[in-house]
């Protein structure tokens, strides 16, 4: 088992990364202080995994309630988030209390914002169960909601008491939500690791054979750039909006397939060719640097090709509520190089379009 941890001063935390860790409670109860937990889940998790969390909470001498949500990205909404509350309020719960999020991403999200509010803050856990939650959404703290409007419009920042990622749930993963998850993990090579790169670049297929030693090297290597990005900047206020490489252009197409039509992390992955390709065209980035990224995300079975109907104008209505957004200025984040990204309102409008129009031939015309 690794340890890293996310240093935030009091609100620090552990990330363990192994396999087996969900029959290690020591990973999970010393982080819960109150009695009463609430654990979360969803209808495709519980069946696997939630037995033994309720083993090793109810062992150590815990009151477990759970909450089963409906699977999908169409749920992570408002209403949802409700029946988390009533679950809580149900069972007389105190301030004190814990909720344990065991799920992917939107199982996390959803817990976390729904610990931010009860009763203005409880403590939460992250039990990870997707590739894409065990190397990006469990750890930093964005919890939220979506709105028809847009992507996670509603949501707050809520750092977790531990995040425990056991590596062997994946095995039940499948391969459509395993790509998904590389996109994340490709994202932090792209912005500020290119190490990270080549070494995704060699091992690629041994990843998409779910090699166990490589699955846990990569989630670590992920969770360390993560951790280190979160510590400097907890809450956005500068150089963290460098994780949201290609989530402007992702976010858009999300919303507009309406949710769970596109997975989080292909629309990431199309997202971030499309960041690639205006990189290139503003004459940052190399052709080859280009071809390079898209060669990466078919390797990793991820789409490179936006909606086809999707058009310039659809895009650019939906890019404008992005959260990034300053004094009514669009912000991209946009590489310098791979491994080295920026965060600008500097850009071409006019690329942007020829960007946006480019369709499959993103990256491969030249500007
Ligand atoms: N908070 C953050 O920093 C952050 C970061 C990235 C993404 N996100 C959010 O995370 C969400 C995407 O997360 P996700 O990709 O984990 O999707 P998800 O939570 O929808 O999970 C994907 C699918 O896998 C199933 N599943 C989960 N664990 C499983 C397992 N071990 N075995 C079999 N099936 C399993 C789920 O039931 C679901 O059907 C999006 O809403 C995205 O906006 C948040
Ligand atoms: O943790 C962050 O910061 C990220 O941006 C991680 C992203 O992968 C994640 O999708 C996040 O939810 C996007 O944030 P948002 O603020 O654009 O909703
Ligand atoms: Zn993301």
């Amino acid at each position: 088992m690794e340890t890293l941890h996310v240093d935030l001063g009091n609100r620090g935390y552990p990330i363990f990364i192994g396999e087996n860790l969900l029959e290690k409670p020591e990973c999970l109860i010393p982080f819960i202080t109150g009695n009463q937990v609430l654990v979360v889940s969803n209808t495709t998790v519980a069946p696997l995994y939630l037995e033994k969390v309720i083993k090793n909470l109810t062992d150590a001498g815990k009151q477990v309630i759970t909450h089963i949500l409906p699977d999908g990205e169409q749920f992570k909404t408002l209403e949802q988030v409700e029946g988390i509350f009533t679950s809580l309020l149900k069972g007389r719960f105190n301030r004190d209390c814990s909720i344990a999020a065991l799920g992917g991403g939107v199982v996390g999200d959803m817990s976390g914002f729904a610990a931010a509010c009860y009763q203005r803050g409880v403590d939460f856990v992250q039990i990870p169960t997707t590739l894409l939650s065990q190397v990006d959404s469990s750890v930093g703290g964005k919890t939220g909601v979506n709105h028809a409007l847009g992507k996670n419009m509603i949501g707050a920042f809520k750092q977790p008491k531990v995040v425990l990622a056991d590596v062997g749930v994946l095995d039940t993963l499948n391969a459509r939500e395993f790509s998904a998850g590389l996109a994340e993990i490709i994202k932090y090579g792209l912005i500020r690791d290119n190490h990270f790169i080549v070494w995704l670049e060699t091992n690629i297929e041994k990843m998409m054979m779910r090699d166990k030693a490589v699955v846990a090297e990569a989630v670590s290597r992920s969770c360390r750039n993560k951790a280190e990005v979160v510590a400097a900047d907890e809450f956005e206020t500068d150089q963290r909006a460098l994780l949201n490489l290609g989530h402007t252009f992702g976010h858009a197409i999300e919303t507009s397939e309406g949710y769970g039509s596109w997975l989080h992390g292909e629309a990431v992955a199309t997202g971030m060719l499309m960041a690639a390709d205006l990189s290139w065209r503003s004459g940052w980035i190399s052709q080859e640097d280009v071809l390079r990224v898209r060669r990466l995300l078919l390797r990793a079975g991820l789409p490179v090709v936006p909606p086809v109907h999707m058009t310039p104008a659809q895009f650019l209505e939906l890019m404008a509520v992005d959260k990034k957004v300053q004094a009514g200025k669009l912000r991209l984040v946009l590489l310098k190089a791979l491994g080295d990204a920026v965060i600008t309102a500097d850009f071409s409008w006019e690329l942007l379009q020829q960007t946006l129009a480019a369709g499959s031939s993103l990256g491969q015309v030249s500007p």
